[in-house]
């Protein structure tokens, strides 16, 4: 159960994290999707070798992660992109009794201030808190940019995908306060503070100038929970007052569901932001309109820190057999290598995998070919 002290030094620690705009250096980096975006910055984030590579943390991650880890591997050493990764196993360890991530891979992330991430499995009810989680209010990673856009000859039946989901990514649903009130009772809170909002919030109206899309929607339900997304979405309606060049509208998430699935067209010019858990079911069902998850990546960005990882989980049901499609986790690695100011790195090898996708002849089964994961990523390495 947790105890009042407690609830009020979170609620502290939320209140204390700091609110501001991002400076448009920084916005023009944080802010590109492996979509590039207008305009191209050579401003260099990360920590640079003597020997002129970036040393970048790697966590590969569960099911899945160790396969797709090794496509993206293979795929820039064939690149030669200038990235060094530093494995770390994030395998959770008991300290004073909690639950916590080795110290060597909290120290590797911030030395390095970039990762790439696998999926890392949750077990569900009892055990361990997620480590996605853990990882993402440990460094304050507040925004969790979710692009989702069609694959140019992958044929769905929705041609003109391109969605881009902006996820409060520290509190809301998520923030992991339950306690028992008594026996067959629980309690679960939503936490919702007007700081963590506005700077997710900003953010989302910068990423929209940056990358040129012409309005900012918020996502929410304040018919129902009136206080938390209201405070939510009252605080949106306040922000946009500084962003009187985009245009700022709200839907209701059901609304939102039923619109997207039925013509995800007039989406594209939107940015959508919202609280944690809606932005997790959404980025789902939008990658269900372009082929599955194995094609959709995201981005983590904090104040210092980032860390990219694919939509998906560690897909126990197909993990070790070769079937995983490496495409997110791929796309997010580009994702990082943009934010990084590698633009030209990403750009070729986004250009490769796109091309490997468009072509249509050694692409994995969930997209409905035979290729299996390696081969997938040969395919890709002979485009390079
Ligand atoms: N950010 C993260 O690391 C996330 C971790 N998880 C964790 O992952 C575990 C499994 O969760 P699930 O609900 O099964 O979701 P999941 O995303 O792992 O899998 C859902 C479905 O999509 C398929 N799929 C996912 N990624 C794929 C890929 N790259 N290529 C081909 N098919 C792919 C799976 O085979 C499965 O049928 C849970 O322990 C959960 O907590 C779930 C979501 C995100
Ligand atoms: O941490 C988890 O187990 C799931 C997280 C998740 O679904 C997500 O980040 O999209
Ligand atoms: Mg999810």
């Amino acid at each position: 159960m947790l105890s009042s002290r407690s609830f009020t030094i979170f609620s502290r620690q939320c209140l204390s994290r700091s609110s501001k705009k991002w400076s448009p250096a920084l916005i023009q980096i944080q802010s590109r999707s492996y979509v590039a975006a207008k305009d191209e910055v050579a401003k260099f984030r990360g920590t640079k070798n003597p020997n002129g590579n970036y040393t970048v943390t790697l966590i590969e991650g569960d099911g899945i992660g160790p396969e797709i880890s090794q496509s993206v591997k293979d795929i820039f050493k064939a690149a030669q992109a200038p990235i060094e990764w530093e494995p770390v196993d994030v395998t959770p360890q008991l300290k004073d009794g909690k639950t916590v991530i080795p110290d060597e891979a909290i120290e590797s992330v911030k030395r390095n201030l970039i990762a790439l991430k696998g999926p890392l499995a949750t077990p569900i009810g009892k055990g361990h808190v997620s480590l996605n989680l853990t990882l993402r209010r440990t460094f304050n990673l507040f925004a969790n940019v979710r692009p989702c856009k069609s694959i140019q000859g992958y044929k769905t039946p929705y041609d003109n995908v391109d969605t881009v989901l902006i996820r409060e990514n520290t509190e809301g649903e998520y923030s992991g306060i339950e306690h028992v009130v008594v026996p067959g009772v629980v309690q679960s809170i939503k936490l919702i503070t007007r700081r963590a909002s506005e700077r997710v919030l900003r953010y989302a109206f910068q990423y929209a100038e940056q990358v040129g899309k012409q309005k900012v929607r918020v996502v929410h339900k304040a018919t129902i929970m009136k206080m938390s997304d209201g405070l939510f979405l009252g605080t949106a309606r306040k922000v946009a007052q500084e962003f009187p060049g985009i245009e700022f509208d709200a839907e209701l998430l059901d609304n939102a569901c039923l619109k997207i699935t039925t013509d995800p067209a007039p989406y594209a010019d939107k940015v959508l932001v919202m609280p944690n858990l809606y932005g997790d079911i959404l980025s789902d069902m939008c990658a269900g309109l372009i082929g599955g998850l194995g094609l959709t990546p995201s981005a983590n960005i904090g104040e210092e820190v980032a860390i990219m990882e694919a939509v998906h989980g560690s897909a126990p049901d197909i993990a070790g057999k070769g079937l995983a499609n490496p495409t997110a986790l791929l796309l997010s690695s580009i994702m990082m290598l943009r934010y990084m100011g590698l633009g030209s790195h990403a750009s070729k090898i986004e250009k490769a995998i796109f091309d490997t996708l468009a072509e249509g002849k050694t692409i994995t089964r969930d997209l409905g070919g035979k290729a299996s994961t390696s081969e997938y990523a040969d395919a890709i390495i002979t485009r390079l």
